[in-house]
Protein backbone atom coordinates (compact mmCIF):
# COMPACT_ATOMS: atom_id res chain seq x y z
CA UNK A 1 0.00 0.00 0.00
CA UNK A 2 1.14 3.53 -1.03
CA UNK A 3 0.34 6.26 1.13
CA UNK A 4 1.01 9.73 1.07
CA UNK A 5 0.67 12.27 4.34
CA UNK A 6 0.31 15.63 3.84
CA UNK A 7 1.66 17.33 6.99
CA UNK A 8 4.82 15.26 8.74
CA UNK A 9 3.80 16.93 12.68
CA UNK A 10 3.48 15.27 15.94
CA UNK A 11 0.24 13.08 14.63
CA UNK A 12 1.85 11.82 11.54
CA UNK A 13 4.75 11.34 13.36
CA UNK A 14 2.98 9.10 15.48
CA UNK A 15 1.17 7.37 12.80
CA UNK A 16 3.90 7.01 10.85
CA UNK A 17 6.34 5.12 13.41
CA UNK A 18 3.56 2.39 13.54
CA UNK A 19 3.26 2.43 9.89
CA UNK A 20 6.36 2.34 8.70
CA UNK A 21 8.07 -0.96 7.83
CA UNK A 22 5.64 -2.89 9.24
CA UNK A 23 1.86 -2.38 7.17
CA UNK A 24 4.12 -1.14 4.28
CA UNK A 25 7.77 -0.16 3.70
CA UNK A 26 9.43 3.17 4.93
CA UNK A 27 9.45 3.98 1.19
CA UNK A 28 6.14 3.87 0.71
CA UNK A 29 5.08 6.29 2.30
CA UNK A 30 5.57 9.99 1.17
CA UNK A 31 5.24 12.89 3.45
CA UNK A 32 4.60 16.66 2.03
CA UNK A 33 5.34 19.19 4.77
CA UNK A 34 7.14 22.80 4.40
CA UNK A 35 9.01 22.05 7.66
CA UNK A 36 12.54 20.46 6.48
CA UNK A 37 13.59 19.16 9.85
CA UNK A 38 10.34 17.25 10.56
CA UNK A 39 10.95 15.65 6.64
CA UNK A 40 14.73 15.40 7.32
CA UNK A 41 13.99 13.14 10.69
CA UNK A 42 11.38 11.61 9.44
CA UNK A 43 13.71 10.16 6.05
CA UNK A 44 16.16 9.33 8.66
CA UNK A 45 14.17 7.18 10.92
CA UNK A 46 11.65 5.51 8.38
CA UNK A 47 13.32 5.91 4.85
CA UNK A 48 10.35 7.95 3.81
CA UNK A 49 10.15 9.82 0.42
CA UNK A 50 9.49 13.59 0.86
CA UNK A 51 8.61 17.21 -0.63
CA UNK A 52 7.70 20.31 0.66
CA UNK A 53 4.27 20.34 -0.80
CA UNK A 54 2.08 18.48 -2.07
CA UNK A 55 3.49 17.03 -5.49
CA UNK A 56 2.97 14.63 -8.56
CA UNK A 57 4.08 11.93 -5.69
CA UNK A 58 0.89 11.90 -4.47
CA UNK A 59 -0.63 10.37 -7.77
CA UNK A 60 0.64 7.24 -7.39
CA UNK A 61 -0.85 6.73 -3.62
CA UNK A 62 -3.67 4.59 -2.53
CA UNK A 63 -4.16 6.76 0.37
CA UNK A 64 -3.71 10.38 1.08
CA UNK A 65 -3.65 10.99 5.11
CA UNK A 66 -4.41 14.53 5.60
CA UNK A 67 -2.34 15.45 8.94
CA UNK A 68 -2.40 19.38 9.09
CA UNK A 69 -3.97 21.92 11.59
CA UNK A 70 -8.01 21.95 11.01
CA UNK A 71 -7.38 25.73 10.09
CA UNK A 72 -4.80 24.67 7.25
CA UNK A 73 -7.46 22.22 5.75
CA UNK A 74 -9.37 24.26 3.29
CA UNK A 75 -5.85 25.73 1.85
CA UNK A 76 -4.16 21.91 1.77
CA UNK A 77 -7.46 20.42 0.17
CA UNK A 78 -6.92 23.05 -2.64
CA UNK A 79 -3.04 21.86 -3.01
CA UNK A 80 -3.93 18.44 -2.74
CA UNK A 81 -6.93 18.17 -5.56
CA UNK A 82 -4.99 18.49 -8.60
CA UNK A 83 -2.78 15.27 -7.97
CA UNK A 84 -5.94 13.13 -7.01
CA UNK A 85 -5.67 10.66 -9.60
CA UNK A 86 -9.67 10.51 -10.46
CA UNK A 87 -9.59 6.99 -12.09
CA UNK A 88 -7.85 5.77 -9.27
CA UNK A 89 -9.73 6.99 -6.43
CA UNK A 90 -7.48 7.06 -3.84
CA UNK A 91 -9.14 6.99 -0.33
CA UNK A 92 -8.52 10.24 1.63
CA UNK A 93 -7.93 9.94 5.33
CA UNK A 94 -8.56 13.00 7.38
CA UNK A 95 -7.57 13.14 11.13
CA UNK A 96 -8.40 17.15 11.36
CA UNK A 97 -10.36 18.20 14.73
CA UNK A 98 -13.57 19.59 13.83
CA UNK A 99 -13.64 19.17 10.18
CA UNK A 100 -16.75 17.93 8.76
CA UNK A 101 -16.57 15.10 5.65
CA UNK A 102 -19.08 16.99 3.70
CA UNK A 103 -17.21 20.23 4.00
CA UNK A 104 -13.46 18.51 2.79
CA UNK A 105 -15.27 16.92 -0.04
CA UNK A 106 -16.63 19.97 -1.55
CA UNK A 107 -13.04 21.58 -0.85
CA UNK A 108 -11.80 18.46 -3.17
CA UNK A 109 -14.36 19.30 -5.54
CA UNK A 110 -17.06 16.91 -4.50
CA UNK A 111 -14.64 14.38 -3.56
CA UNK A 112 -16.60 11.11 -2.05
CA UNK A 113 -13.83 8.30 -0.86
CA UNK A 114 -12.97 10.14 2.64
CA UNK A 115 -12.81 8.54 5.93
CA UNK A 116 -12.80 10.60 9.00
CA UNK A 117 -10.63 10.06 11.61
CA UNK A 118 -9.53 10.98 15.22
CA UNK A 119 -6.61 9.19 16.83
CA UNK A 120 -4.35 10.14 19.53
CA UNK A 121 -0.35 10.39 20.15
CA UNK A 122 -0.01 6.86 22.28
CA UNK A 123 -0.02 6.06 18.83
CA UNK A 124 3.70 6.65 18.98
CA UNK A 125 4.23 3.68 21.22
CA UNK A 126 1.44 1.40 19.34
CA UNK A 127 -1.12 2.14 22.21
CA UNK A 128 -3.37 4.72 20.37
CA UNK A 129 -6.92 4.23 20.13
CA UNK A 130 -9.23 6.06 17.12
CA UNK A 131 -12.48 6.80 16.38
CA UNK A 132 -13.76 6.85 12.42
CA UNK A 133 -16.36 7.46 10.35
CA UNK A 134 -16.43 6.38 6.49
CA UNK A 135 -18.81 8.96 4.17
CA UNK A 136 -21.16 6.82 2.11
CA UNK A 137 -19.09 7.01 -1.17
CA UNK A 138 -16.09 4.84 0.69
CA UNK A 139 -15.64 1.48 -1.04
CA UNK A 140 -15.48 -2.00 1.21
CA UNK A 141 -11.91 -1.88 0.61
CA UNK A 142 -10.84 1.66 1.51
CA UNK A 143 -12.75 1.05 4.65
CA UNK A 144 -10.45 -2.09 5.27
CA UNK A 145 -7.12 0.13 4.18
CA UNK A 146 -8.35 2.81 6.58
CA UNK A 147 -9.17 0.61 9.60
CA UNK A 148 -5.64 -1.30 8.46
CA UNK A 149 -3.92 1.69 8.89
CA UNK A 150 -5.38 3.29 12.12
CA UNK A 151 -4.94 -0.27 13.61
CA UNK A 152 -1.28 -0.22 13.43
CA UNK A 153 -1.37 1.92 16.13
CA UNK A 154 -4.40 0.42 18.21
CA UNK A 155 -7.24 -0.30 18.34
CA UNK A 156 -10.23 1.10 16.36
CA UNK A 157 -13.81 2.46 17.17
CA UNK A 158 -15.90 2.27 13.93
CA UNK A 159 -18.86 5.36 14.24
CA UNK A 160 -22.20 5.09 12.87
CA UNK A 161 -22.84 8.69 12.95
CA UNK A 162 -20.30 11.61 12.09
CA UNK A 163 -21.29 14.08 14.82
CA UNK A 164 -19.85 11.40 17.48
CA UNK A 165 -16.51 12.02 16.21
CA UNK A 166 -16.28 15.11 18.50
CA UNK A 167 -17.44 13.41 21.67
CA UNK A 168 -14.62 10.81 20.22
CA UNK A 169 -12.29 14.02 20.17
CA UNK A 170 -13.11 15.56 23.52
CA UNK A 171 -12.52 11.24 25.47
CA UNK A 172 -9.52 9.59 23.61
CA UNK A 173 -8.30 12.28 20.87
CA UNK A 174 -7.31 14.86 23.47
CA UNK A 175 -7.46 12.37 26.75
CA UNK A 176 -3.91 11.96 27.35
CA UNK A 177 -3.31 15.49 27.73
CA UNK A 178 -5.91 15.10 30.65
CA UNK A 179 -4.10 12.28 31.88
CA UNK A 180 -0.69 13.91 31.71
CA UNK A 181 -2.40 17.14 33.57
CA UNK A 182 -3.23 14.60 36.54
CA UNK A 183 0.17 12.50 36.36
CA UNK A 184 1.64 16.20 36.46
CA UNK A 185 -0.57 17.22 39.60
CA UNK A 186 0.33 14.07 41.48
CA UNK A 187 3.80 14.47 40.87
CA UNK A 188 3.88 18.12 42.28
CA UNK A 189 2.13 16.38 45.10
CA UNK A 190 4.42 13.73 45.45
CA UNK A 191 7.20 16.45 45.71
CA UNK A 192 4.92 18.97 47.86
CA UNK A 193 5.23 15.63 50.70
CA UNK A 194 8.91 15.50 50.54
CA UNK A 195 9.16 12.88 48.10
CA UNK A 196 12.28 13.18 45.08
CA UNK A 197 11.03 14.07 41.42
CA UNK A 198 12.21 10.74 40.81
CA UNK A 199 10.27 8.44 43.39
CA UNK A 200 7.25 10.71 42.44
CA UNK A 201 7.45 10.02 38.68
CA UNK A 202 7.97 6.33 39.65
CA UNK A 203 5.11 6.12 42.33
CA UNK A 204 2.78 8.18 39.84
CA UNK A 205 3.54 6.24 36.45
CA UNK A 206 3.09 2.95 37.93
CA UNK A 207 -0.25 3.77 39.62
CA UNK A 208 -1.82 4.66 36.19
CA UNK A 209 -0.57 1.98 34.15
CA UNK A 210 -1.39 -0.60 37.12
CA UNK A 211 -4.99 0.86 37.62
CA UNK A 212 -5.55 1.27 34.05
CA UNK A 213 -4.61 -2.20 33.38
CA UNK A 214 -6.57 -3.76 36.44
CA UNK A 215 -9.91 -1.68 35.26
CA UNK A 216 -9.07 -2.93 31.61
CA UNK A 217 -9.25 -6.67 33.05
CA UNK A 218 -11.68 -6.39 35.31
CA UNK A 219 -14.95 -6.99 34.46
CA UNK A 220 -15.97 -5.46 37.41
CA UNK A 221 -17.40 -1.94 37.02
CA UNK A 222 -14.45 0.75 38.13
CA UNK A 223 -16.81 2.70 40.60
CA UNK A 224 -16.74 -1.11 42.77
CA UNK A 225 -12.39 -0.78 41.91
CA UNK A 226 -12.65 2.59 43.53
CA UNK A 227 -14.41 1.45 46.40
CA UNK A 228 -11.85 -1.27 47.06
CA UNK A 229 -9.03 1.36 47.55
CA UNK A 230 -11.16 3.21 49.58
CA UNK A 231 -11.69 2.13 53.78
CA UNK A 232 -14.09 3.93 55.75
CA UNK A 233 -12.29 6.60 57.30
CA UNK A 234 -9.58 5.64 55.74
CA UNK A 235 -6.68 7.62 53.42
CA UNK A 236 -8.51 7.81 49.94
CA UNK A 237 -11.72 8.23 51.77
CA UNK A 238 -10.26 11.15 53.00
CA UNK A 239 -8.10 12.50 49.44
CA UNK A 240 -11.93 11.37 47.74
CA UNK A 241 -13.95 13.55 49.84
CA UNK A 242 -11.43 16.63 48.97
CA UNK A 243 -11.73 15.88 45.78
CA UNK A 244 -16.09 15.85 46.13
CA UNK A 245 -15.46 19.39 47.68
CA UNK A 246 -13.54 20.49 44.80
CA UNK A 247 -16.28 18.86 42.08
CA UNK A 248 -13.61 17.39 40.45
CA UNK A 249 -15.41 14.73 39.05
CA UNK A 250 -18.11 17.74 37.53
CA UNK A 251 -14.80 19.79 36.57
CA UNK A 252 -13.98 17.22 34.54
CA UNK A 253 -17.21 16.21 32.61
CA UNK A 254 -17.45 20.06 32.20
CA UNK A 255 -13.76 20.46 30.57
CA UNK A 256 -14.67 17.40 28.25
CA UNK A 257 -17.64 18.92 26.82
CA UNK A 258 -16.16 22.20 25.84
CA UNK A 259 -13.26 20.02 24.32
CA UNK A 260 -16.52 18.33 21.90
CA UNK A 261 -18.03 21.97 22.09
CA UNK A 262 -14.84 23.40 20.61
CA UNK A 263 -14.60 20.31 18.23
CA UNK A 264 -17.99 21.23 16.55
CA UNK A 265 -17.58 25.38 17.31
CA UNK A 266 -14.43 24.36 14.56
CA UNK A 267 -16.54 22.26 12.39
CA UNK A 268 -19.26 25.60 12.19
CA UNK A 269 -16.86 28.07 11.57
CA UNK A 270 -14.03 26.76 9.42
CA UNK A 271 -16.85 24.97 7.34
CA UNK A 272 -18.72 27.76 6.26
CA UNK A 273 -15.52 29.19 4.49
CA UNK A 274 -15.96 28.19 1.03
N1 LIG B 1 -1.78 16.11 18.37
C1 LIG B 1 -2.80 15.34 18.71
O1 LIG B 1 -2.88 14.80 19.83
C2 LIG B 1 -3.87 15.05 17.71
C3 LIG B 1 -4.02 15.81 16.57
N2 LIG B 1 -5.03 15.53 15.68
C4 LIG B 1 -5.18 16.34 14.48
O2 LIG B 1 -4.04 16.13 13.69
C5 LIG B 1 -3.79 17.29 12.90
C6 LIG B 1 -2.32 17.65 13.03
O3 LIG B 1 -2.04 17.92 14.38
P1 LIG B 1 -0.55 17.86 14.94
O4 LIG B 1 0.20 16.78 14.25
O5 LIG B 1 -0.65 17.88 16.41
O6 LIG B 1 -0.01 19.29 14.41
P2 LIG B 1 1.47 19.72 14.01
O7 LIG B 1 1.48 21.21 14.03
O8 LIG B 1 2.46 18.97 14.83
O9 LIG B 1 1.59 19.21 12.50
C7 LIG B 1 1.04 19.87 11.40
C8 LIG B 1 2.06 19.84 10.30
O10 LIG B 1 1.46 20.32 9.11
C9 LIG B 1 2.47 21.01 8.38
N3 LIG B 1 1.84 21.84 7.35
C10 LIG B 1 1.31 23.08 7.48
N4 LIG B 1 0.86 23.51 6.28
C11 LIG B 1 1.10 22.51 5.39
C12 LIG B 1 0.86 22.37 4.00
N5 LIG B 1 0.25 23.32 3.28
N6 LIG B 1 1.24 21.20 3.39
C13 LIG B 1 1.83 20.23 4.10
N7 LIG B 1 2.09 20.32 5.43
C14 LIG B 1 1.72 21.45 6.06
C15 LIG B 1 3.24 21.76 9.44
O11 LIG B 1 4.52 22.16 8.98
C16 LIG B 1 3.29 20.72 10.56
O12 LIG B 1 4.47 19.93 10.49
C17 LIG B 1 -4.71 18.39 13.42
O13 LIG B 1 -5.73 18.60 12.49
C18 LIG B 1 -5.24 17.85 14.72
O14 LIG B 1 -6.58 18.27 14.94
C19 LIG B 1 -5.86 14.48 15.85
C20 LIG B 1 -5.74 13.68 16.93
C21 LIG B 1 -4.79 13.92 17.99
O1 LIG C 1 -6.17 19.75 20.62
C1 LIG C 1 -6.55 19.47 19.48
O2 LIG C 1 -7.28 20.23 18.84
C2 LIG C 1 -6.10 18.16 18.86
C3 LIG C 1 -7.27 17.27 18.54
C4 LIG C 1 -7.25 16.19 19.58
C5 LIG C 1 -5.96 16.35 20.22
N1 LIG C 1 -5.33 17.39 19.79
Amino acid sequence: MKIAFIGGGNMAAALIAGLANKLTDGANIHVADPNAEALARLHKQYGVTTSAAADAALSAADVIVLAVKPQSMREVAAQVLPFIDKAKQPLIVSIAAGIRSADLSRWLGGYGAIVRCMPNTPALIGMGITGMVAMAGVSAGQTKAADDILRAVGPTVWLDDESKIDAVTAVSGSGPAYVFYFIEAMQQAAEEMGLSAEQGKQLTLATFTGAAQLAQQSSEPVALLRERVTSKGGTTYAALTSMQGSDVKAAIVTAMKAAAARGKELGDELGAAG
